[in-house]
């Protein structure tokens, strides 16, 4: 018999393994981002992915009480990004709605994420094969709903660190 492999420690290149957390309600999704919003920092990427209405806002608009910032998180119809700064000495929350973009980060140079990222942190929507290319390190949430029921409000959320910056966070806090 072969000995077993020496144990490795964790490779930051690796995302670690997705965390699953079950929501049955708008309100719950909310709290899910209040919650979440305790482990953010300056410099967070956290991107939002699911189909048109999962939840993506509805969970942003949590994010956005948990971080304490102003003014309501909403659709934006024309704007494609919006800024809410803190009411507290908080990082800002910068919410981008990418769905109405084909291209990637060129087309959004205006908004300067770059720029901004560092003091910030910035959820998107609809952002993948789009800016991914900000940082190394982000937060992956994609929004299930439960299949064949549109009625239902059940969302199963898979939560996946990508980067060293989350290849220690402890994410099963989120479902405690
Ligand atoms: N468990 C749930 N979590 C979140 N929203 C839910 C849930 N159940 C029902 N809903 C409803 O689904 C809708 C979600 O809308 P929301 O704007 O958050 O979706 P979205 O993913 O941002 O859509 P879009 O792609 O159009 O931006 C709301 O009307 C909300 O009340
Ligand atoms: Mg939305």
């Amino acid at each position: 018999m072969e000995a077993p492999a020496a144990p490795q420690g964790p490779d930051p290149a690796e995302p670690v393994p997705g965390t699953e957390i079950t929501v049955t309600s708008p309100e719950q999704m909310r709290e899910l981002g209040r919650r979440l919003a305790k482990l953010l920092r300056p410099g967070d990427l956290v991107m939002l992915s699911g189909e048109l209405g999962a939840g993506k806002t509805t969970l942003t608009r949590g994010l956005g009480e948990g971080l304490g910032v102003r003014g309501a998180v909403t659709s934006p119809t024309f704007v494609i990004a919006r800024v809410h700064p803190s009411l507290g000495d908080g990082p800002p929350l910068v919410h981008v709605d990418a769905y109405r973009l084909s291209g990637g980060l060129d087309e959004m140079e205006d908004l300067d994420l770059d720029v901004s990222l560092p003091d910030s942190v910035i959820v998107v929507e609809w952002g993948e094969g789009k800016v991914e290319e900000l940082t190394d390190d982000r937060l992956q949430l994609v929004i299930h709903r439960a299949v064949g029921d549109t009625t239902d409000e059940v969302r199963h959320v898979t939560l996946t660190g990508i980067g060293a910056r989350w290849s220690a966070a402890d994410l099963s806090v989120l479902t405690a």
